[in-house]
């Protein structure tokens, strides 16, 4: 059992491979209303193919592509060093245990039906839009988030839960590209400026340091343009062993 899911993370490793990406698909001219295009939907139908999540689809508003395509394999240069940061992107999927061990940890039903939590709506652009990308040291990560109208929490504005879902996800995963598997031991969450429901934001998380098997990040919202500071956030990440992911 410990061998398969150490081959599942494994495996894992490579659903995070730095990849160029395609062009944005086509959008619906007819209608505000996003559609989803019959060329998005038939590698689900006939094929076994995982979807990559962070590519370009048709509910992505201009603000989150102009952002995608700064971001996509761009190299910029920062500081008074003028240190070059070139920025990677994180293909993302919504399962991971699919092929784990055969139900003996869980019911194979609940198995087959696992999904990611921020990556199980079905509808494009109701939920939790978003890309990630890590630079080549893997010092930061920067996230495009596009929040749809699923998330609503105070009238027209994101719900706090969502927030710290994806504050969570995006720490998570820059903590898991530098020490896989690790476990989130704490969260710490700042709310500043609520976040319009259906804007797009930036998530930004620093690697501060790492302390034997502890890793400590920072996490800041902004709006795109960095003019308004939405949350603040910190966040532990202990390295954690098979065996401890086993036992539950
Ligand atoms: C690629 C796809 C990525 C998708 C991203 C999604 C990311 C989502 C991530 C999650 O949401 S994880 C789910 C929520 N988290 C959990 O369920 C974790 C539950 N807690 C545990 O399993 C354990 O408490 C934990 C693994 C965090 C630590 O247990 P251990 O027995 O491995 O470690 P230990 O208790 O010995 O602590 C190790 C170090 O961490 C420190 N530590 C642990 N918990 C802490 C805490 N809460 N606050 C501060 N320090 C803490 C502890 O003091 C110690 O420091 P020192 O090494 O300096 O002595």
């Amino acid at each position: 059992m410990a061998r398969n899911l150490a081959r599942i993370l494994r495996g894992c490793g490579s659903l995070v491979p730095f990849m160029k990406t395609p062009a944005r698909p086509p959008r619906s001219s007819s209608s505000s209303i996003p559609v989803r295009t019959l060329v998005e939907m038939l590698p689900s139908l006939f094929s076994s193919k995982p979807r990559d999540f962070s590519l370009p689809n048709s509910s992505w508003g201009e603000e989150m592509m102009r952002l995608y395509e700064h971001y996509n394999g761009h190299t910029e240069t920062e500081g008074e060093e003028n240190q070059e940061r070139k920025w990677n992107r994180l293909p993302s999927y919504n399962r991971s245990l699919k092929y784990a061990a055969g139900g003996v940890y869980l019911s194979k039903l609940i198995q087959s039906k696992a999904r990611l939590f921020t990556r199980n709506i079905r509808d494009p652009g109701a939920a939790f839009e978003y890309v990630l990308f890590i630079d080549k040291e893997k010092e930061k990560c920067v996230c495009i988030f596009q929040a749809g109208h699923l998330l609503e929490g105070p009238p027209g504005h994101v719900h706090g839960g969502a927030i710290a879902t994806m504050i969570d996800t995006v720490t998570g995963t820059h903590a898991s590209a530098i020490s896989a598997p690790v476990l989130t031991a704490n969260l710490n969450i700042d709310y500043r400026s609520p976040i319009p429901l259906g804007s797009t934001v930036l998530i930004e998380s620093t690697l501060e340091k790492t302390e034997g098997r502890k890793l400590f990040i920072s996490c800041k919202v902004t709006s795109t343009d960095g003019s308004k500071r939405h949350t603040d956030a910190t966040a532990l990440f202990v390295s954690v062993s098979i065996g401890h992911l086993l036992k539950g």
